[in-house]
């Protein structure tokens, strides 16, 4: 379809992953300007055949992404509809999805945790801006566009991806298989889905980037999911206590005691300068 300036004709190679009713497969765009052909590296996000009653919620967060743009906002090409297939066409981010590659890195520094989580901040105070509601702020949905290397002094950059179907389109069950990421304001009825929502989930993403990528209430069943809100229980606490004051203050049950965007991105600040004093506390003059 004619989607993006030139024509839009896509190729699918291997499986990537797959998201909640999405695989991802990489794919090659193919646009002719000018009588030019230009090939270009993508990511073929396809809804699964089984849910295209979920088309037009695929189809407006692709439309929600490629309305604004900003550095640490996923670039989206368009979408494409190939007779039954519905494939979102996004820009190929070089190494994939953050909960994967701290699982596998293992080893990733304070200081560059702390760049992306106060990046990831700077993409959800944007949107605020805009009173854009993501719905789906996750370290999987967190893309990494370039690795931090201490040695080198480059710091890591991410990309936040589409937030998929939206949250209030889902079945209870799939919303409660989304617990700890979703607001707990999400789950009464009727569900109140707004931007404090995207602070709670930006709490839970926090836990994941400074537990590794580990997956928070792993192999818990829904019923034990459930009471963890049910009993107002929060995520085991970092030892750094400051951390896990803010996200104990992201994952405050009241959704308007929840700290704005901007109060996150000074506390930020202030944990990245506290752990640069501290990494370089060695190389102080003596006093
Ligand atoms: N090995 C490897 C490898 C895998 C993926 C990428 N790149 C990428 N680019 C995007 N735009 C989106 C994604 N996603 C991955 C899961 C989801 C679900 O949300 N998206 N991955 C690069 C390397």
């Amino acid at each position: 379809a004619n989607i993006h300036q030139g024509m839009l004709c896509v190729f699918q190679d291997e499986c990537l992953g797959q998201g909640s009713f999405t695989r991802v497969f990489k794919g090659t765009k193919v646009d002719i300007r000018e009588g030019e052909e230009h090939r270009t590296q993508v990511l073929l996000k396809v809804l699964d055949a089984n849910h295209k009653d979920y088309w037009e919620a695929f189809f407006e967060a692709s439309s929600m992404m490629s309305q604004i743009s900003h550095k640490h906002l996923l670039l989206v090409y368009g979408v494409s509809v190939h007779g039954a297939k519905n494939i979102m066409v996004q820009e190929l981010v070089k190494y994939g999805a953050l909960d994967l590659y701290l699982k596998r890195k293992g080893s990733v520094s304070v200081s560059c945790k702390l760049d992306i989580a106060k990046q990831l901040a700077l993409a959800l105070n944007f949107l605020d801006e805009k009173n854009i509601v993501h719905g789906n702020i996750c370290a999987k949905n967190v893309l990494l566009a370039r690795e931090g290397d201490p040695s080198q002094e480059t710091s890591p950059f991410i990309k936040l991806s589409d937030p998929g179907i939206k949250v209030s389109l889902l079945d209870r069950n799939v919303i409660l298989d989304r617990i700890p990421w979703v607001g707990p304001e999400l789950l009464q009825d009727p569900p109140i889905l707004s931007l404090d929502s995207d602070k709670w989930s930006f709490g839970a993403t926090l836990w994941e980037i400074f537990n590794n990528g580990e997956t928070p209430l792993k192999d818990w069943d829904l019923e034990m999911k459930r009471r963890f809100y049910g009993t107002y229980q929060q995520l085991e606490p970092s030892q750094w206590t400051e951390l896990a004051d803010m996200i104990t203050q992201c994952m405050d049950y009241q959704p308007a005691s929840r700290p704005s965007c901007r109060v996150v991105i000074r506390q930020l600040n202030n944990l990245i300068t506290s752990d640069y004093e501290v990494l370089h506390a060695s190389e102080a003059p003596e006093r």
